[in-house]
């Protein structure tokens, strides 16, 4: 444990990340390394061991068909400006969760699944590997769900919009803490 007031390594990460959500270079995306930081990712906590997650990874070379499809659930007009937007980043990974009729254990599990995207987020910052967590409406569209082979007990929790950078984002500052930080004086 640090004791000495510095900024530990992972406390630096922490603060460091940022959402990457443009300018991504041409850099390919690859299953190996998807592979290898869900492999850390995962033991994020999850209660009762669940692990509700799984992924479903949509590569650089699979990206054009995958866009196509997902902008071809919206109204003609905003088709082409999703099917743009899909395809700006490298590569997505769909992220999906066991969702359980028990409210308690639906939010144990979204519980879990946010602390993995957290890991992965910061993991991959770490390789200059730039993530952003989305949930835009099409991820809570039915006919998306179906695309994508997505069962009725289970969620599309986000796509992580995924590509290298060569510049990092703007610093997004934080509130102090003790605006959110009150103590039990009962
Ligand atoms: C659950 C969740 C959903 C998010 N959905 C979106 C999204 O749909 N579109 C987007 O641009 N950013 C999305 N973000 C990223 C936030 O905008 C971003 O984390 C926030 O602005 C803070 O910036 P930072 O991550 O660089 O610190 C999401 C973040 C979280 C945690």
């Amino acid at each position: 444990m640090n004791t000495t007031g510095k900024k530990t390594a992972l406390a630096k990460a922490i603060r460091e990340r940022r959402s990457v959500k443009k300018g991504y270079n041409d850099k390919a995306v690859t299953e190996e390394v998807i592979l290898d930081l869900l492999e850390d990712a995962v033991w994020a906590p999850t209660h009762g061991l669940r692990q509700p997650w799984r992924f479903i990874f949509v590569g650089p070379e699979k990206l054009g068909t995958f866009a196509k499809k997902i902008a071809s659930t919206y109204p003609e007009e905003r088709q082409q400006n999703r099917e743009d937007y899909l395809n700006e980043p490298n590569a997505i990974l769909v992220v999906v969760m066991d969702e359980p009729e028990i409210p308690k254990q639906w939010e144990e599990n979204y519980g879990a699944v946010a602390s993995m995207i957290q890991n992965f987020w910061l993991l991959a910052w770490e390789r200059q590997l730039g993530a952003v967590w989305k949930t835009n409406p099409h991820i809570y569209d039915p006919k998306v769900k179906e695309i994508l082979n997505i069962g009725d007990e289970e969620k599309i929790v986000g796509f992580v919009h995924l590509g290298y950078f060569d510049e990092q984002p703007a610093l997004k500052e934080r509130l102090p803490i003790t605006e959110k930080f009150t103590r039990f004086e009962g």
